[in-house]
């Protein structure tokens, strides 16, 4: 093993170790147990089977039967979920080829990030984890289960699957995607129409048609953000089927893979023998394994808050200092948008994740012994699935990519790193993803422009003030203040300003989109300013650094002058209600600081 692997996992299992041992302990307490609906009185479980076929309810009676719980985040908004639709019934006739059953135990909501960027319901998105985990904890509450398929993809709708689902975690639960969209108009050109429109060079009907061009059918969006860092991490966790995240969509092997996840989490269920659940799933180890697959591969900034949350639930401590030391350890193996021109189903024809794991696990960066959702040992995941006169078979991964300008081998990775830093000063901690910034914009040091939401910059874009070095300090953007929406609003009009030659960064205690990309940004900033977090005493032309390279960020301004600096008082007042927004205010006020995860749960938050 790598010995910074090493190092950062032994400090993991040592952080965690008391809150890791009661974790297990009450897991194990439950898995006892089981069935669980054994323990239910003849009025619950007829309740529980009230509107099966008369050979369900046998099977529920007996006990000696899986039944599997399907929680789904279905719903015709987001592409990537649309697939779902046709999941159950799948689900059911592969449930009952084993002689079990498979029941709908609930639905959970799930945010599309591309249709409320930008727009006040992004307000809701982070803290909709939150209640897509409680949704999770609610739908499996019915104890009728032996088993569970969670059915998720985008941002944060895995990982509040995850957290709800690990609540549960006696239980084999096996994750099951629906696979990305097939390639439309290239994200990189996209993007140069977006900031074409943003300079007022094209006009609506363009860019909604190259909008439309690039995200044109179901499947997850293609550009490696929140949602396609989700299933690749989630497949290096061992969670779901070797090979299964980037298969398209609406394709017998797309419909073979989620019958055989279905038969697969019988298989590991008790009534069949199974005594292995989510909780010995999800360790130290894997998450590690998580960790540096995001790193290697320039994965979605908004999971050095997810993986946070995700780990917790599990009773294992991580901090964004893990992250970095893994990061300077871990080379950059991939280059898929926005961090190159490719996207994911390239990645994927190119060899995609089980050749990545490969390549991550001869060089000692992962770990090996995890339990997975098919067995013990990582090395099952170095090959892909494939039909064979109808038949789902696995083959070997590729030996080699076939395509170096997506995917390499870590003998000649695209940089040395992962080129994921921390960054913290005297105007507080953060984070910054470097792996789509070019080296030359990595340190910018430059006057502040302060700007109360992103709306403000837009229009000092629009109005030409922007044409000079500066650093954007977006702030009021945090937890407390409005939900820690993304601001990847922001992106056509920094990059515009950077591809016209001036030196711009940008500040902020919100959050960037997995998707954006090449201008430097600390985000994820803590304290947050309406914590009285030093940002809310930044004023136009402060001499900010933000140094990516050093993991320096800080304003040229003595402790004393920064502190004697009366704060700015926002008008928070439209961010407290509106699209649903006044419902919840228990999140503003609850919700953790970013390297906590940003959650409501856990309530020890300073442990
Ligand atoms: O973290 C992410 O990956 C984003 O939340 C993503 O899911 C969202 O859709 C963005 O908005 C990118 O898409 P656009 O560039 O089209 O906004
Ligand atoms: S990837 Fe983002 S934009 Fe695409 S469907 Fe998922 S949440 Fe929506």
């Amino acid at each position: 093993m790598h010995p910074t692997v090493t190092r950062v996992t032994e400090r993991i299992i040592r952080r965690s170790r008391d809150s890791r041992q009661d974790y297990l302990r009450r897991m194990d307490a439950l898995g006892r147990q089981s069935p669980h609906r054994a323990a239910l009185s003849c009025g619950n479980l007829a309740h529980g089977f009230a509107a099966c076929q008369p050979g369900d309810k046998q099977t529920l009676k007996l006990m000696n039967q899986a039944n599997v719980a399907m929680v789904s985040a279905y719903n015709d908004m987001l592409s990537a979920h649309q697939p779902y639709a046709t999941f159950p019934d799948v689900i059911r006739q592969a449930a009952h080829g084993m002689g079990s059953v498979a029941q709908f135990a609930g639905g959970t909501p799930a945010m599309c990030d591309g249709v409320t960027q930008g727009q006040p319901g992004m307000e809701l998105s982070l803290v909709s984890r939150d209640v897509i985990a409680m949704s999770t904890a609610v739908a499996l509450s019915h104890n009728m289960f032996d088993a569970a398929l969670l059915l998720g993809i985008c941002d944060k709708i895995v990982p509040g699957l995850l957290i709800g689902a690990l609540s549960f975690g006696y239980l084999p639960i096996v994750l099951v995607p629906a696979g990305p969209m097939p390639s439309g108009l290239p994200n990189k050109e996209k993007q140069r129409i977006r900031q074409l429109y943003a300079e007022g060079r094209v006009g609506r009907e363009e860019l909604l048609e190259a909008e439309s061009q690039s995200y044109h059918s179901p499947g997850t969006c293609t550009f490696y953000g929140t949602a396609n860092s989700n299933q690749l991490l989630v497949e290096v966790m061992g969670l779901h089927l070797p090979g299964a995240a980037f298969v398209n969509p609406g394709t017998p092997l797309r419909e073979a893979l989620t019958r055989a996840a279905t038969e697969q989490v019988i298989r590991l269920s008790r009534p069949n023998g199974g005594d292995l659940g989510l909780a010995h799933m999800v360790s130290e180890k894997s998450i590690v394994n998580a960790l540096v697959a995001l790193l290697a591969t320039g994965g979605s900034t908004n999971h050095t808050l997810h993986w946070v949350a995700i780990a917790r639930a599990a009773g294992i401590h991580i901090d964004w200092d893990d992250y970095s030391e893994l990061s300077r350890a871990t080379p950059l193996l991939t280059r898929i948008y926005p961090n190159g021109d490719a996207d994911v189903n390239h990645f994927h024809q190119a060899g995609g994740t089980p050749l990545l794991i490969r390549e991550l696990l001869d060089a000692g960066l992962l770990h090996e012994d995890v339990d997975t959702v098919v067995g013990r040992g990582l090395r099952a995941y170095i090959q892909g699935p494939v039909l064979e006169n109808g038949k789902l078979r696995w083959r070997p991964a590729a030996t080699a990519s076939a395509d170096s300008s997506v995917l390499r081998p870590v003998s000649a990775a695209f940089a040395a790193e992962g080129g994921l830093t921390v960054v913290e000063g005297n105007l507080g901690r953060g984070i910054i993803k470097t792996s789509a910034v070019a080296p030359e914009h990595q340190v910018v040091e430059a006057p502040a422009r302060v700007f109360d939401d992103q709306s403000q910059l837009a229009e000092a874009f629009e109005r030409g003030e922007l044409n000079s070095d500066f650093v954007a300090v977006v702030r009021w953007q945090g937890p407390v203040a409005n939900g820690m929406p993304e601001l990847h609003k922001l992106t056509p009009y920094l990059g515009s300003l950077q591809d016209h030659g001036y030196r711009v960064a940008l500040v902020t205690d919100g959050r960037m989109s997995g998707a954006s990309g090449k201008v430097p940004a600390a985000i994820h900033v803590y304290p947050e300013a309406a914590r009285g977090g030093p940002l809310s005493r930044v004023r136009d032309g402060d001499m900010i650094r933000v140094d990516a390279t050093g993991g320096q960020l800080s304003i040229a301004l003595s402790e004393d002058e920064l502190a004697s600096r009366e704060p700015a008082v926002p008008d928070l007042t439209g961010n407290q209600s509106g699209l649903g927004r006044e419902l919840f205010s228990w999140f503003r006020h609850g919700a953790s600081e970013a390297e906590k995860g940003a959650t409501l749960f856990f309530r020890d938050h300073n442990d």
